[in-house]
């Protein structure tokens, strides 16, 4: 498998990989003073050769994630779930998205694409979690939570059951969200208050 960027996000990836059995056969960084990221080599052109490989980018940055996954339309076609990870077997995860060590997704809920589901993050039943969005490590996303696309949760935030967060929303860490929550608002506290309005 190959990775899209050397970033912090990476290393987990390759222990994402690793931890299911399979080779990390590329990584790319199109920063060419980034040469190595843990015992891995990397590379600065993307080749023909590195095509035959399914690809994940590891990009924290939900915005900058969608731009690269819309350069590279149909080359990044794989989920990646560590083996750790417990997903109901009527969940769906997306393609190109990433579920983490400990992670839970539970019955019925759907994972859009290139999503990032943290480390010990809990997805409870019938989620519905739309395209690019990061649940950050520890999260609790209890049933019945609407999640819009590019939507950050930090870590340790609650959602309570049944809420509605729109897009582009960032919600603090350790936020407790019992209401539904607008396009584009940062959210903190709990109970959680909207502190501004991403651009
Ligand atoms: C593996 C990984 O690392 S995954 C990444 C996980 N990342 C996260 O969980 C980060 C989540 N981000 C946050 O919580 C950030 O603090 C944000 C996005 C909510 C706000 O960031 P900024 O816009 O930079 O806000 P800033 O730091 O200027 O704080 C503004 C005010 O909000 C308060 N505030 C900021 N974050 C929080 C929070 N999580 N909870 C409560 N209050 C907060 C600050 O104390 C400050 O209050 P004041 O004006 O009374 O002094």
């Amino acid at each position: 498998m190959n990775i899209y960027g050397a970033s912090g996000h990476a290393k987990v990836l390759i222990d994402i990989i690793n931890s299911i059995g399979r080779d990390v056969n590329y990584i790319f960084d199109d920063n060419p003073e980034i040469t190595k990221i843990l015992e891995y080599s990397v590379t600065h052109k993307i080749t023909a050769e590195m095509l035959n490989f399914p690809t994940v980018i590891a990009v924290g940055n939900n915005m900058i994630r969608k731009n690269i996954s819309q350069r590279f339309e149909g080359v990044f076609t794989v989920a990646l779930c560590h083996k750790s990870a417990t997903i109901s077997e009527s969940a769906r995860i997306g393609k190109g998205s990433v579920v983490m060590a400990k992670a839970v997704v539970n019955a019925q809920s759907l994972i859009g694409s290139h999503c990032i589901i943290n480390s010990g993050a809990i997805v409870e039943h019938d989620n519905d979690i739309a395209d690019f969005v990061h649940i950050s490590p520890g999260a609790v996303l209890t049933g019945n939570v609407t999640i819009g696309e590019g939507t950050h949760i930090g870590a340790g935030a609650v959602i309570i059951p049944g809420i509605k967060i729109g897009k582009w929303v960032t919600i603090g860490a350790g936020a407790i969200i019992i209401k539904d929550v607008p396009n584009n608002a940062v959210i903190v506290g709990n109970p959680g208050k909207i502190l501004k309005y991403n651009n």
